[in-house]
């Protein structure tokens, strides 16, 4: 077999040992594309600041949403990986951006088992371009091809928001999770720093400098996280057919002090209550998988701030996980022709 798919997802830590979600924070955070920093700031803040204080804290989130086979997101991907070879012809092969498996190790167990492999094909397992998700992926996998696999051709799969395949595949999941009667849907995405939109723009002059700016035609949309989450929240509602005032976008997970993408979801949530809304549903479309930030943060947390300011009824969407449809997806893309060079703002 000459050809082969590999679908990378963020990672997990190995256990919610606290030893363990230090290491996994300190290669996350770490990378110049998540604390986008200089190197020594980036040292300062992440190995001694955050390092010190956020991994026991981290652990206890883990713990509670531990399954008995591992982190979900971890598990939820083995499984996506086992539909997606459900319905390939390629061997798949499944990695992390940090923790295991490595990018490295799962090219790696694919060139053992096919020692004739010459093409691979990449798919970056988030919908959105965004500098601290996909790109980083697109980089440290081209870094590993180039240092350790020179001779296989990489080929990227590019950002599939906008893909009518995949906001149907959206929406039908969001349909079919719906309760009957809501009277509101969260479109929560997870946050980055405005600092990363501004960085992300190969313009210089268009993302967040310009005044809606996400609605003004631009080279700079290919690569703005930003237009990307609010063209699929407004694709999906149109599927939906939901009316203006029922739905709405906000930006979940943010770290530290200094501005991340707003409107912030906890805060949303909390005035969606105090306005009245009874009922909301959550779907969070930047995670293909369920994770610490579905599972805990919006199934947790977020449900406990919507009950605290008047709410009586919270829904979860689920993520796509191991769905049918979507594992077909990928493995179309994966058989589809990627052989246009994918940019990368890098
Ligand atoms: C500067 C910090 C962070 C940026 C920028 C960031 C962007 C980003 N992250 C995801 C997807 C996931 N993030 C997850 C967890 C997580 N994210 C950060 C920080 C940043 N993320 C931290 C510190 C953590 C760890 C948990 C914690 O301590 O709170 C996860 C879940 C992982 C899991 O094991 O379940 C996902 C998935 C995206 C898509 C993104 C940019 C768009
Ligand atoms: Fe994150
Ligand atoms: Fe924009």
């Amino acid at each position: 077999m000459k050809q082969a798919l590999l679908i990378v997802n963020l990672g997990s830590p190995d256990s919610y040992a606290v030893a363990d979600v230090r290491r996994y924070l300190g290669e996350f955070l770490m990378d110049e594309r998540v604390v986008d920093f200089s190197k020594w700031f980036r040292t300062f803040l992440v190995k001694g600041i955050i390092l010190n204080t956020r991994p026991p804290k981290s652990a206890e989130a883990y713990k509670g949403i531990w399954w008995e086979e591992g982190s979900p997101l971890m598990v939820l991907s083995e499984r996506l990986k086992e539909q997606v070879q459900a319905h390939s012809d390629m061997p798949v092969g499944l990695g992390m951006r940090y923790g295991n498996p490595s990018i490295h190790s799962a090219i790696q167990k694919l060139k053992e088992a096919h020692p004739d492999l010459e093409t691979l094909h990449l798919i970056p397992l988030y919908p959105h371009y965004a500098m601290s998700s996909y790109e980083t992926v697109v980089v440290k996998a081209r870094e590993v091809v180039e240092a350790h696999f020179p001779d296989l051709e990489l080929l990227v799969k590019g950002p599939f928001y906008d893909d009518e395949r995949y906001l149907n595949i959206l929406a039908n999941s969001i349909k079919a999770a719906l309760p009957e009667d809501y009277d509101y849907l969260l479109f929560s995405y997870h946050g980055v720093p405005e600092r990363q939109i501004r960085h992300s723009d190969v313009s210089k002059a268009h993302c967040l400098r310009l005044d809606n700016c996400c609605a003004k035609d631009s080279p700079a949309q290919a690569f703005c996280y930003r237009h990307q989450t609010l063209a699929t929240t407004e694709m999906v509602a149109r599927q939906l057919d939901l009316k203006a005032g029922t739905y709405s976008t906000s930006f979940q997970s943010r770290l530290g002090p200094i501005k991340w993408l707003d409107p912030y979801t906890d805060k949303t949530i909390a005035e969606l209550a105090q306005k009245g809304v009874k009922k909301l549903a959550v779907v969070c479309p930047a995670f293909v998988s369920d994770c610490l930030e579905t599972i805990e943060e919006i199934g947790v947390e977020a449900r406990e701030i919507f009950m605290e300011n008047g709410g009586e009824d919270f829904t979860l969407i689920p993520c796509l996980n191991d769905q049918s449809d979507w594992a077909k997806l990928l493995a179309d893309f994966g058989t589809e022709l990627y052989a246009k060079k994918i940019e990368t703002t890098a």
